[in-house]
């Protein structure tokens, strides 16, 4: 173990940005005994309705359940609050439905769980730890890697404020003012990618009798080529349906007839969930949020700074695993802190050459989902595929695992899931080359004869 002396040293860190990504991080530095800041530019969320444009609920898998169960909280995210989704529902055009469990050999499941709900909780538990300062409404504008001074905007009364860290978090989101400061380091490389596609969110209300109106264990998917909706369930029993679809079809859809024939001809069944009057207004009321993909690397300064979660990251929400693998950072930066004793130089740059790979690796999963979605789920080659996929695992369950499950149900590096995902092409290729080979062999024999 290579150390540069200030190992086991206990640091003042500022974390920026109290979302998901950076209250977990704040737990974990917290725990290894060190002064954590976290300074978060909104209100406090416990006291604030759930802002706009960020979804209301999302997909807790394997990646992200390990990480609170690193600082405690699995338990009460999954058993006192997280809905099982032990399969996907697929909606057809013609209303008919079919149910894909995705793991009948070990009823492995994902989670829907509340975001405020999990930040409410994340920033709960670090009021148990006193080494850990929660500052809301302080928005960073400046920051000075060399001294590792933050300049902060305090929302309510506008003055600014400056600190001192020994060490700066930026988990500040795909907007990152961390990162913009990065940007600013020579070889530093950044990209980012916005697809064609917004989303907005729509709402399936509890039924008259209180309870869901729809199968509550499932990821309610409705394929739809272009467009594509989702359903996710809440603990009140209602639904949070996210549709996703290019915004030159948001645009054309600019009267309640063009929106009502639109969800006749595509999502039919779910005009009685949401109700006529209610999609209308929802629809009506918001405006499309945008999707976009960012990369960069590498993602930390000396030992000065440090991206995680979206700021690093940002990917589209094509695999429900944005939050999983801004968390999985989380648990791999608290195995490299263990491994070096907290000698931070050491700890940052082996955290960007072992994450970059992974953190590329589902950007491009997640990126590929979204393009094949569109027209897969409409060929039955998906469907095949999925059925060889699934009979394969059944058969041999440790050497063939289906790319969804390595990525949502186990704890395979990604840039692995993808290797082992090119590994199963060239077999399948091959046999389904031998199968065709012997079947032309015996055509033409029996054509001879
Ligand atoms: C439609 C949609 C569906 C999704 N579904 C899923 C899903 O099912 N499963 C999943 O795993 N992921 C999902 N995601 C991704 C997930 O939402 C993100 O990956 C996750 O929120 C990233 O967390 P974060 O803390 O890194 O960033 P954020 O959640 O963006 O938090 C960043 C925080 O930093 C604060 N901040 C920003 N700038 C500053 C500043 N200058 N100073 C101080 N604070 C600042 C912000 O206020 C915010 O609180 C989805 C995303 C979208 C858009
Ligand atoms: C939030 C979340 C958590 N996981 N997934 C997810 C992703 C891909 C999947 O498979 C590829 C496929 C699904 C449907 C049609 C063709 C291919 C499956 C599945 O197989 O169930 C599940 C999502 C999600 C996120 C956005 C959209 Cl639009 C969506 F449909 C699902």
């Amino acid at each position: 173990l290579k150390y540069n002396g200030n190992a086991n040293k206990k640091l003042n860190i500022a974390v920026v940005g109290g979302g998901l990504v950076g209250s977990l991080e704040a737990l974990y530095l917290a725990k290894r005994g060190h002064q954590v800041k976290l300074y978060e530019y909104r209100e406090d969320i416990r006291n604030t309705p759930l802002a706009r444009g960020r979804s209301i609920n999302l997909a807790l898998s394997i990646r992200g359940r390990r990480a609170l169960k690193d600082v405690g909280l699995e338990d009460q995210m999954i058993n006192q609050h997280g809905i099982p989704m032990r399969a996907r529902m697929i909606h057809r055009p013609d209303s008919s439905t079919y149910a894909m469990p995705y793991d009948a050999r070990t009823n492995q499941c994902i989670y829907s769980v509340g975001r405020n709900y999990l930040n409410s909780i994340l920033l709960k538990e670090s009021e148990n730890l006193d080494n850990v300062e929660r500052y809301f409404n302080h928005k960073l504008i400046k920051s000075n890697f060399k001294d590792g001074s933050l300049t902060f905007m305090k929302m309510d009364t506008k003055e600014t404020i400056q600190v001192n860290a020994d060490l700066i978090i930026g988990a500040d989101g795909a907007f990152s003012t961390v990162r913009k400061e990065m940007m600013k380091q020579p070889l530093f490389n950044f990209s980012q990618q916005y697809i064609e596609h917004g989303y907005l969110e729509l709402c399936i209300p509890a039924g008259k009798d209180g309870g869901f109106q729809m199968p509550p264990n499932y990821l309610h998917i409705w394929p739809r080529g272009n467009f594509m909706m989702i359903a996710l369930p809440n603990q009140d029993c209602s639904w949070t349906v996210t549709l996703f679809m290019p915004f030159k079809n948001f645009k054309n859809i600019d009267s309640e007839r063009k929106l009502m024939d639109f969800f006749t001809n595509y999502f039919q069944d779910a005009i009685p969930l949401i109700g006529e009057k209610k999609l209308i207004e929802d629809f009506f009321s918001g405006s499309p949020s945008a999707l976009v993909a960012i990369k960069c690397r590498p993602y930390h300064v000396c030992d000065k700074a440090l991206l995680i979660g979206d700021a690093a990251h940002a990917v589209v929400p094509f695999y429900g695993q944005g939050m999983n693998a801004g968390f999985e950072d989380c648990t791999e930066l608290d195995k490299l802190f263990q491994k070096y004793n907290d000698d931070v130089t050491s700890v940052l740059e082996e955290f960007t050459n072992t994450r970059w790979r992974d953190a590329f690796a589902i950007s491009d999963l997640a990126m590929y989902n979204y393009i094949e979605m569109r027209d897969l789920v409409t060929r039955p080659s998906y469907r095949l595929r999925k059925t060889v996929d699934d009979f394969l695992y059944w058969l041999l369950p440790d050497l063939w695992v289906p790319l969804y499950n390595s990525v949502t149900f186990s704890t395979m590096p990604y840039d692995q899931c993808v290797k082992n995902r090119q590994w199963q092409n060239k077999v399948l290729a091959i046999v389904v080359l031998f199968f065709g080979l012997m079947l032309f062999v015996t055509i033409y024999k029996n054509m001879l004869l």
